[in-house]
């Protein structure tokens, strides 16, 4: 096991320290879990450079060599998840399995999309010709990572990056770099040298790497804000773009829903991980003929929810990561409160240490209100009153965002027909949150540009190229 105090990043397979240092806190407790390097300029340059320089040996590489490494990278993945899933609850506050099933996830990315082809795709021509469309590799690959699920985000990343034949230069979150630095570490006697560079830094270190001439294309997940800045100085050297943002996803419930049924559903698809979710439900729309009963139930298992922290085995929600992202919680709250809105269940903030917030389930606030119109990224759930279905879609579509949404009913059809005029990448009916490598995720609207997942998702991470061969007789 590495000692906790000395994390390094991973740059041409050397572990790399930092004059600087920045600390990371344990959201439960406040302390000081251990310290990061803030990298240097310098040091983003070398790990571009040495990316650069590995880029046409591993793209040269037959898939399948790629393949079986990015398949190992799973094992080795699986194979310290107790250590990592230790580490990441202490570093980022979630449930210790939670975490461990976080790790799991990240190797099932890796293993499943070691299964893809790339696939050729041949053309139909008139004339005397073959036409095929190849795809290529990029050359060097951006990662960078939010906090709600640094490791599983990194690897929807790092996946298709490595398969599709590129080199990378990841950055995770400064509020959750040590696990990320930590499986860098694990993987740098099995990856060719620059293959996979990491670097953690303060959020200062993201638009030096949008910004910086030796990356090609910049797989970003985090919020539509950050996106924005990313969008504009990735403009330079014109970098392909994936941007995975923000969202304020809808869930429609109608009548015909047995409410014992779907209340647990309802309420993890808006509370897991602390509802910091990129897909959480963070507008719950109730069918009036339901809604008082569907809210109580949701009432009882808020209060019979254990919230607490991530190590102790019993705890279901942990806190709320950062101290920013509490602070803005904590002003989402006492605008609700000052506005009259009525709460549910929460609404005041505990004494002691560590950033947690009691589920608030706030008692059907007007469409226009911040609770309603802004991603609160935390335990805060407006629940809304609807009477009809067409009023009801335009709520809901009322929104910048368009991530994802989903609809509770027993009639399929009619669940259906709601779900095609929703204005999101992705519906769920009388499910959520059933993200699989080979399902495409899109944001559409406000909450992204590309596609992260299944063969889409892949081949962002290649640039098609069309050869034309005229048959000569
Ligand atoms: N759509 C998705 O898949 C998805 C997934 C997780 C989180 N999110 C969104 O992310 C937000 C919460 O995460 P966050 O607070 O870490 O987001 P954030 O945008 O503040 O930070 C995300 C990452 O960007 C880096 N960064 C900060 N400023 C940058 C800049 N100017 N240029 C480049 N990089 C920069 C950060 O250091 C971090 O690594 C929420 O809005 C949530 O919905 C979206
Ligand atoms: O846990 S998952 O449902 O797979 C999931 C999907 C999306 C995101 C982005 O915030 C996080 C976790």
């Amino acid at each position: 096991m590495s000692n906790p105090f000395a994390f390094t990043m991973t740059i041409h397979g050397e572990g790399i320290s930092s004059p600087v240092c920045f600390d990371v806190i344990n959201p439960a407790t406040e302390q000081v879990v251990a310290v990061a390097p803030d990298a240097t300029v310098q040091h983003l340059d070398e790990a571009v450079s040495s990316a650069r320089r590995a880029a046409p040996g591993w793209a040269a590489l037959p898939l399948t060599e790629r393949q079986r490494y990015v398949t190992r990278i799973g094992m080795v993945l699986l194979d310290n998840a107790e250590e990592l899933a230790d580490l990441l609850t202490r570093e980022q506050g979630k449930p210790r399995a939670q975490a461990y099933s976080e790790l799991q996830a990240a190797a099932l990315w890796c293993s499943e999309m070691s299964t893809y082809d790339i696939p050729v795709l041949s053309v139909t021509s008139k004339a005397p010709e073959t036409v095929n469309v190849y795809r290529i590799p990029l050359g060097v690959v951006g990662g960078i990572v939010p906090w709600n699920f640094p490791v599983a985000l990194a690897f929807w990343k790092i996946a298709p990056a490595l398969l599709t034949g590129n080199t990378m230069v990841l950055k995770p979150s400064p509020f959750t770099p040590l696990t990320t630095l930590r499986i860098g570490e694990l993987l740098r006697n099995l990856l060719p040298p620059g293959v996979l560079n990491i670097v953690s830094g303060t959020d200062a270190l993201g638009p030096l790497m949008s910004a910086h001439p030796g990356i090609d294309k910049i797989s970003f997940t985090g919020s539509t804000q950050t996106g924005r800045r990313v969008m504009a100085s990735a403009a330079v050297n014109l970098k392909r773009l994936t941007l995975e943002l923000g969202g304020n996803d809808a869930a429609i419930v109608l009548p015909d829903v047995d409410v014992d049924e779907v209340a647990p559903q309802l309420f993890w698809g808006a509370f897991r991980n602390s509802a910091q979710i990129c897909i959480a439900i963070k507008r719950l729309y109730i069918h009036e003929d339901i809604y008082d009963r569907l809210a109580q139930a949701l009432v009882q298992l808020a209060k019979d929810a254990r919230i607490g922290s991530g190590t102790d085995e019993s705890v279901q929600l942990g806190p709320v990561q950062n101290r920013p992202q509490f602070e803005r919680l904590k002003g989402l709250l006492e605008d609700s409160r000052r506005n009259g809105h009525h709460f549910l269940s929460g609404g005041s903030i505990p004494e002691g240490r560590g950033y947690f917030l009691p589920i608030t389930l706030v008692d059907n606030p007007p469409d226009d209100s911040r609770v309603v119109q802004e991603e609160a990224f935390g335990p805060i759930l407006p629940l809304l009153r609807f009477k009809g279905i067409d009023e009801v879609v335009r709520r809901a579509n009322d929104s910048e965002f368009g991530l994802a949404a989903s609809v509770w009913s027993r009639d399929e059809d009619s669940a259906l027909q709601i779900a095609r005029h929703l204005e999101v990448g992705t519906v769920w009916i009388n499910e959520i949150h059933t993200s699989l490598p080979n399902k495409p995720m899109a944001g559409h609207k406000q909450s992204g540009i590309g596609v992260e997942n299944g063969e889409e998702g892949l081949l962002e991470y290649t640039a098609p190229q069309t050869v034309s061969i005229k048959r000569v007789t």
